[in-house]
């Protein structure tokens, strides 16, 4: 298969089955004979700057959690270590799907400021992430929509049955999913950053149907 390196961003609430749909897409798409990489965002464990995130979310740190440009900051700071492998990954696959990416950034920063869509953070994470940083554009993101109820409970199950996978700061904030979900739908009907396909995640996606489009 001719290398056509796709860059498939997949967004949602924590715990509406992301890993889930990764790992799924993954086996789909290499069935169908396409070379695929996966790389999930925040990179815990592998970059200073996640690990940063992962201990103010669990830990507090003083007021850095608190701080919504600040984590966003850190957040990014991940990503832009990550562009050359990015770049590197698109060069040799066909598809390279990325679990969270710059939307996600610009969801959670939104709905913990109480902007939408069309607010001023939401213009900053872009100018900060792809101007700044040069972040390449993804080619789709895929919204993985599920009622913030359900992506809680499936979020509260895992944390049960994974005992490395202890539930964070923003999981736990339902009002915040909430409106975090409000801001996803917003970014995807304005096609922000880059095409976006909503997929219900609740009827579950048909992973063969999806692969195939993607690979069009
Ligand atoms: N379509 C689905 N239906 C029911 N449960 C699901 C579905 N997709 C994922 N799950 C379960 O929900 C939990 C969260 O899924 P996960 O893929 O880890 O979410 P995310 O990566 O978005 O946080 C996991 O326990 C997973 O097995
Ligand atoms: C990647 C990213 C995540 N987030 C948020 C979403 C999640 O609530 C939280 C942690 O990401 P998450 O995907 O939940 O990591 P893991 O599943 O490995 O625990 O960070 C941002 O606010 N901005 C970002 O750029």
């Amino acid at each position: 298969m001719t290398s056509v390196g796709r860059l498939v961003v997949i967004e949602g609430l924590d715990g509406a089955g992301k890993r889930t749909l990764t790992d799924g897409l993954t086996a789909a798409l290499r069935a169908k004979g396409a070379s695929v990489a996966k790389l999930a965002f925040p990179r815990y464990g592998e970059s200073v700057h996640a690990d940063l995130v992962r201990e103010a979310l669990h830990r507090g740190h003083g007021d850095l959690a608190d701080s919504v440009y600040g984590m966003a900051v850190l957040y990014a700071l991940d990503r832009r270590g990550a562009a050359d492998e990015i770049r590197a990954l698109r060069d040799a696959h066909d598809v390279v799907l990325l679990d969270r990416y710059v939307a996600s950034n610009a969801a959670y920063a939104a709905a913990r400021l109480r902007q939408d869509a069309g607010g001023e953070v939401v213009k900053w994470v872009w100018e900060l992430e792809v101007g700044r940083f040069g972040l390449p554009r993804p080619d789709a993101q895929l919204l993985l929509r599920v009622a913030p109820a359900v992506a809680a409970e499936r979020a509260e199950r895992r944390a049960e049955e994974e005992t490395d996978r202890e539930r964070d700061a923003f999981e736990t904030d339902d009002a915040l999913q909430r409106r975090c979900a409000a801001v996803y739908d917003e970014l995807a009907a304005a096609g922000w950053l880059a095409p976006w396909h909503v997929l219900d995640g609740v009827a579950g996606v048909d992973h063969d149907a999806l692969a195939a489009t993607l690979l069009g």
